[in-house]
C-alpha cells in the first residue's frame, strides 16, 4: 500500500559528477569526481515548484519533464510512498553535455533525495546502494556513470540481459557495480571545453562490430586499468589506452583528441571523459604549468578534482 508523506519533510542530496570509461573500460569503468550538484526537496500540500540555479538554469525544463523531478517520482514510487506536492531546488555545478556524467548525477541525486524522504517516514523503506545502482542505471542507461555517483571512488560496473541466469525477478537489464579504492597518489585533472557534445550523437559514431584484435587489446588494458588505479599508478599510461571508442569518436571531438595526444606525449595518462568532450588526465604529478596555461588559452577550464565519495543525504 502506498503511504503519503507528510508535508514539510526536507532532504538535500549532494551528488558527485563522474567520468566514465577511463580509456579502455567502455561502458564499464567510472570514477566519482569532487564536483557536486545539490538537490533539496521539500514535501508540500499540492503541485510542483522547481527552481534551478547554476548549470543548466537557462535550458533545462522547469516542470514535470525535468530529469531530477522524474527521478524523484521514480524513487518515491519504488519506496512505495507518495507526496501531494513537491518543492525542488537544484543547485548545479556539474557542466551539462561535457562528459562529466551530469545526467547520471541528476538521476542519482533525484533518486537519493526520494529515498531520503521515504526514510524519514520509515527507515525500513530505504533502498540499499545496490538498489540505487540498479534504479539509476536502468533509468539513465549508463551504469559506469551512475554507479560511480552512487558508490563513490572508482567502479567496475556490468549488466546482465539474461534475467534467468541473473536470478532477477523483474524484466529488463540487471546492473551491478563494485567499488575500487583509488591509489592515494593518483590526481585527477579535468580539462573541460566550452562546447557541448551530446552522448547520443557520439555513441552514434561507434561501429556495430569491432575487430577481435581490438577487443583483445581493450580487455588487456581494461584489466590493467584496475591494477593501475588501485596499486600501480606507474602503469596508468598503458592502462588508459583504448581502441573501441576514442578513435571512432575523434572526428566529432577534434580539440579533445588533440589534447589527449599532447598530454600523452608529455607522459600524462589522458583519455576522453565519458562521451566527451572533457579530457580526463590521471597522474601522480600536478599538471605542468606550461600545459595548464596553454589549455586555458585555448578555452579549456582546468580543474584538479578529488576522487569523491558517493551521493550523500542530509
Ligand atoms: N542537473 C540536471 N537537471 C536536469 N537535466 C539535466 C541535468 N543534468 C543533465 N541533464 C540533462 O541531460 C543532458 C546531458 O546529458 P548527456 O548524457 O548528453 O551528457 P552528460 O551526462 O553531461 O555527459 P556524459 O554522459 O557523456 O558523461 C542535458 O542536456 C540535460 O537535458
Ligand atoms: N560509457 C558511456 C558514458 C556516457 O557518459 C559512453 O561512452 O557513451
Amino acid at each position: 500500500m502506498t503511504q503519503t508523506l507528510p508535508t514539510g519533510l526536507t532532504v538535500t542530496a549532494r551528488v558527485p559528477a563522474s567520468s566514465a570509461n577511463l580509456g579502455p573500460g567502455f561502458d564499464t569503468l567510472g570514477i566519482a569526481l569532487g564536483l557536486y550538484d545539490e538537490i533539496t526537496v521539500t514535501t508540500t500540500g499540492s503541485g510542483l515548484k522547481i527552481r534551478v540555479e547554476g548549470e543548466g538554469a537557462e535550458d533545462v525544463p522547469w516542470g514535470p519533464s525535468h530529469l531530477v523531478v522524474r527521478a524523484i517520482e521514480r524513487g518515491l514510487e519504488s519506496a512505495g510512498v507518495w507526496a501531494e506536492g513537491l518543492d525542488v531546488v537544484c543547485r548545479n555545478a556539474i557542466p551539462h553535455s561535457r562528459g562529466l556524467g551530469s545526467s547520471a548525477s541528476a538521476v542519482v541525486g533525484g533518486l537519493a533525495a526520494a529515498n531520503g524522504l521515504a526514510m524519514k517516514l520509515d527507515p525500513a523503506l530505504g533502498l540499499s546502494p545496490d538498489q540505487l545502482v540498479q534504479l539509476s542505471s536502468e533509468f539513465e542507461g549508463h551504469p559506469d556513470n551512475a554507479s560511480a555517483s552512487v558508490l563513490g571512488g572508482a567502479v567496475v560496473s556490468w549488466s546482465c540481459e539474461d534475467q534467468e541466469s541473473a536470478g532477477a525477478s523483474t524484466s529488463g537489464n540487471r546492473y551491478y557495480a563494485v567499488p575500487l579504492t583509488v591509489h592515494p597518489a593518483i590526481r585527477v585533472i579535468a580539462l573541460i571545453p566550452g562546447e557541448r557534445s551530446s552522448t547520443a550523437h557520439t555513441r552514434g559514431l561507434l561501429p556495430e562490430v569491432v575487430a577481435h584484435r581490438d577487443a583483445a587489446f581493450n580487455v588487456s588494458r581494461g584489466a590493467l586499468a584496475v591494477v593501475a588505479l588501485t596499486e600501480r599508478p606507474d602503469l596508468l599510461m598503458p592502462a588508459t589506452e583504448d581502441r573501441l571508442h576514442q578513435v571512432q569518436r575523434a572526428p566529432a571531438l577534434p580539440l579533445t583528441t588533440r589534447w589527449i595526444s599532447l598530454l600523452r606525449k608529455a607522459g600524462i595518462a589522458a583519455a576522453v571523459s565519458g562521451a566527451g568532450p572533457t579530457v580526463l588526465a590521471l597522474s601522480t604529478e600536478p599538471l605542468p604549468d606550461d600545459l595548464r596555461v596553454q589549455a586555458e588559452a585555448e578555452g579549456l577550464q582546468v580543474l584538479e578534482l578529488d576522487v569523491a565519495e558517493g551521493v550523500r543525504i542530509s
